[in-house]
C-alpha cells in the first residue's frame, strides 16, 4: 500500500486539495488534506495571490520554485495564464540570483540528478535514482563553469538546468516527467564558493584535461544507456571545452549546445526578421561580434552558414566578419586564439591601421558594422559614441546587446533607440520594456535562445532524431518569419514572449518535418505534425489508477 505522503510528496503525482472526495477513498487520502476540494483553477487563482503578494522578484521565485516541487501540475498551469511575468522570475535574469545564493537557500534538490567528479563509478546510479523510473526524453547538462556571464558557479549551477527545463514544457509542453535537469560537480574554481563552509559543491579546484573528459565520455555513455530515445542539451559550459564536447558527440547522438547552436539560431532569426523591416540582404551586411567566445563563434558560425546557403563561398563569407575580443580585433597572427576563433580572424595586410584595432570603437571606426552582436559579458561596453558612429554609416544599425544577466548587458534597448533618433534594429538577452521615443513605441525583440531551444528540442524529441545537422537548424531559423508583422512602426525583430507556445509549437513542427524529410528519424514517422500534437502535454489533473494505492 503507497502511502498518503508518497502521493503528496511526488510532484508528477499530487493534486493537492483537488484530490477527489473518490480519490481520497482510493487512494488513502482520507483525512490527509482540508475538505473543501478545489479545482484546478481555483489553485490557480490563490497560488497567483500567494506569488503578487511576494516583495522582490527573488522571493517570488522561491515562492514558484516551492509550488513546483510540491506540484507540477499546478505550476505549469499557472506558468501557461502568465508567462511574460513569470519567464523572468524563474528563468533569466532572476535565476542569475537564485544561482548565486543556491547553497544559502537551498531546500530541495528538485529531481534533478548530481554527479560528481569525485564518483565516476556511480555516475549511472546518480542518473537512475533521481529519473526514479521515469521515461526521461530530454536531459539538461551542465557543469557550471560559465553561467550566463557571471561565471563559475560550482554545483550551484544546477538551477540553470533546472530553468531551462521549466521553460521547455511551458514553451513547447514537453511533459515535466520526462525531462531530467543534470549538474556534474567537477570542482570550482569560484575562491568565494570554496571558502563558504556552506557550499554544497565538491571544495577543490576544477577537474581538467582527460580526466574531465573521460567523466563527461562516462556521462554521455550511461545517459545514452538509460534514456535511448533522449534528447542531450548542454548549458553553460565553460569556453575551453563547450566547442569541444559539442564536436565530439553531435554525428553520434540527438545532442546540441544551447549557448552555441541555439544562441546562433536565436541571432540569426533576429537579423533576418531586422533585415525584413529594412529590406536589405544579408549578403550586404558586415558583422562584428564582440566577445568571440561560446556564443560569439556560435552566432557567427550560424550566420555564415547562412551566407552560404545564399551563394557566397565559403572565403567570401568569411570576408563578412569582424570578431573582436579582449585583445581586441583578431588576427590570424594574434596570441591565444580558441579553435573557433582561428576561422574568423583578419590579416593585418588588409588594415593600414591593424595595429591600432585594439578597441571596439577603433575597429567600429575603420570598420563601419552594419550589425553589432555583444556577447563579451561587459556592461556599458555599446558606448554612445561607437553607437553613434556605426549609425552614421548605415540607415538601420542592427544591434543586439545579449550579454546576460542585466547587469551585465553591453547597452539597453533605451539608450540605443534614442542615440540612433529610433533608427537601430535591437534585440536583448534579457526581457525589455517598449520604448516610446517621438511618439513612436518600438516592441523589444528578446535576443535569448529560449525562443528557440524549446521547440527545436521538442521537434527533434517528437520526431525521435539521431542526429541534429546544420539543414534542420536553418530551417529553424527561418521558421519565425512572417510571425512579426514587419510593416508596424516600432515592430520588433523577434516575436514577443507572449507567443511563446505559439512559435514554439510551429517551430517544433518544422524541425520534426526537416527531420523526417532527411530520413534522420529512428523509427518510421507518417506525420511530423502529428508526431508532434501527440508528444504536447498540458497542465491538467489526470486520473490516478487505483492501482497506485496497492503498490
Ligand atoms: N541572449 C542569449 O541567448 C545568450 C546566449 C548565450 C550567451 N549569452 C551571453 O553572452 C555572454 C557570453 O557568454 P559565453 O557563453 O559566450 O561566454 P564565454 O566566456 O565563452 O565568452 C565570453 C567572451 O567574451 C570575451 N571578453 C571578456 N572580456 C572582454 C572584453 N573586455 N572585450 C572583449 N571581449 C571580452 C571573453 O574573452 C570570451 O571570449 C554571457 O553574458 C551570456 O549570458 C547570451
Ligand atoms: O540563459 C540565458 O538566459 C541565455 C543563455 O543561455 C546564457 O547563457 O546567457
Ligand atoms: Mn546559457
Amino acid at each position: 500500500m503507497t502511502s498518503a505522503n508518497s502521493i503528496l510528496n511526488n510532484p508528477f503525482l499530487n493534486k493537492g486539495t483537488a484530490f477527489t472526495l473518490a480519490e481520497r477513498e482510493a487512494l488513502g487520502l482520507v483525512g490527509t488534506l482540508p475538505s473543501h476540494v478545489q479545482t484546478l483553477a481555483e489553485q490557480a487563482t490563490q497560488a497567483y495571490d500567494q506569488f503578487q503578494s511576494k516583495p522582490s522578484n527573488l522571493e517570488k521565485r522561491l515562492f514558484l520554485m516551492t509550488l513546483f516541487n510540491e506540484n507540477r501540475t499546478l505550476f505549469f498551469r499557472l506558468m501557461d495564464a502568465h508567462v511574460v511575468e513569470f519567464m523572468p522570475i524563474v528563468y533569466d535574469p532572476t535565476v542569475a540570483d537564485s544561482i548565486e545564493q543556491y547553497s544559502h537557500l537551498f531546500t530541495d534538490p528538485q529531481n534533478a540528478a548530481f554527479i560528481s567528479v569525485d564518483d565516476p563509478d556511480n555516475i549511472e546510479a546518480a542518473l537512475k535514482n533521481a529519473a526514479d523510473g521515469r521515461d526521461i526524453r530530454l536531459v539538461v547538462v551542465t557543469d557550471a563553469e560559465g553561467i550566463l556571464g557571471i561565471g563559475d558557479w560550482g554545483v550551484n549551477g544546477v538551477d540553470i538546468a533546472v530553468g531551462k527545463l521549466m521553460v521547455y514544457t511551458a514553451a513547447a509542453g514537453i511533459d515535466p516527467a520526462q525531462v531530467l535537469p543534470v549538474s556534474i560537480d567537477a570542482g570550482t574554481n569560484n575562491q568565494t564558493l570554496l571558502d563558504d563552509p556552506l557550499y554544497l559543491g565538491n571544495h577543490h579546484q576544477r577537474l581538467t584535461g582527460d580526466r574531465y573528459y573521460d567523466v563527461i565520455d562516462q556521462f554521455v555513455t550511461a545517459e545514452q544507456k538509460l534514456f535511448p530515445e533522449s534528447l542531450l542539451h548542454w548549458e553553460d559550459f565553460g569556453r575551453s571545452n563547450a566547442q569541444v564536447i559539442l564536436d565530439k558527440y553531435k554525428d553520434q547522438i540527438a545532442t546540441f549546445n544551447d549557448d552555441i547552436q541555439g544562441t546562433g539560431m536565436v541571432v540569426l532569426a533576429g537579423i533576418l526578421g531586422a533585415l525584413n523591416i529594412s529590406k536589405e540582404s544579408i549578403k550586404d551586411q558586415k558583422f562584428v561580434t564582440f566577445g568571440a567566445g561560446t556564443a560569439g563563434m556560435g552566432i557567427a558560425n550560424q550566420i555564415l552558414d547562412e551566407l552560404k546557403r545564399a551563394g557566397l563561398s565559403e572565403d567570401e563569407a568569411r570576408q563578412h566578419f569582424y570578431a573582436v575580443d579582449k585583445q581586441g580585433l583578431l588576427f590570424n597572427d594574434s596570441p591565444d586564439l580558441t579553435a573557433a576563433q582561428k576561422d574568423f580572424t583578419r590579416d593585418r595586410s588588409e588594415f593600414s591601421n591593424a595595429d591600432d584595432l585594439t578597441t571596439l570603437a577603433a575597429v567600429v571606426k575603420t570598420v563601419h558594422p552594419t550589425v553589432l552582436i555583444g556577447t563579451s559579458t561587459q556592461p556599458g561596453t555599446f558606448t554612445e559614441d561607437i553607437v553613434k558612429d556605426m549609425a552614421t554609416h548605415t540607415d538601420r544599425p542592427i544591434i543586439f546587446p545579449l550579454s546576460n544577466p542585466t547587469k551585465l548587458a553591453e547597452a539597453t534597448a533605451e539608450d540605443l533607440i534614442k542615440w540612433t533618433d529610433g533608427k537601430a534594429l535591437i534585440a536583448t538577452g534579457i526581457p525589455a520594456s517598449d520604448v516610446t521615443y517621438q511618439g513612436t513605441t518600438y516592441h523589444i525583440g528578446q535576443g535569448n535562445n529560449a525562443l528557440m531551444y524549446p521547440g527545436l528540442g521538442f521537434g527533434l524529441i517528437a520526431s525521435k532524431a539521431k542526429v541534429l545537422n546544420g539543414e534542420t537548424l536553418s530551417a529553424a531559423c527561418h521558421a519565425l518569419g512572417g510571425i512579426v508583422d514587419t510593416t508596424q512602426p516600432g515592430a520588433a525583430v523577434l516575436p514577443p514572449v507572449a507567443q511563446l507556445t505559439a512559435f514554439s509549437q510551429k517551430l517544433a513542427e518544422i524541425v520534426a518535418q526537416s527531420v523526417v524529410d532527411q530520413q534522420l528519424n529512428k523509427e518510421p514517422i507518417t506525420d511530423a505534425k502529428q508526431a508532434v500534437a501527440a508528444m504536447k502535454w498540458t497542465p491538467s489533473y489526470q486520473d490516478l489508477p487505483a492501482s497506485l494505492a496497492l503498490n
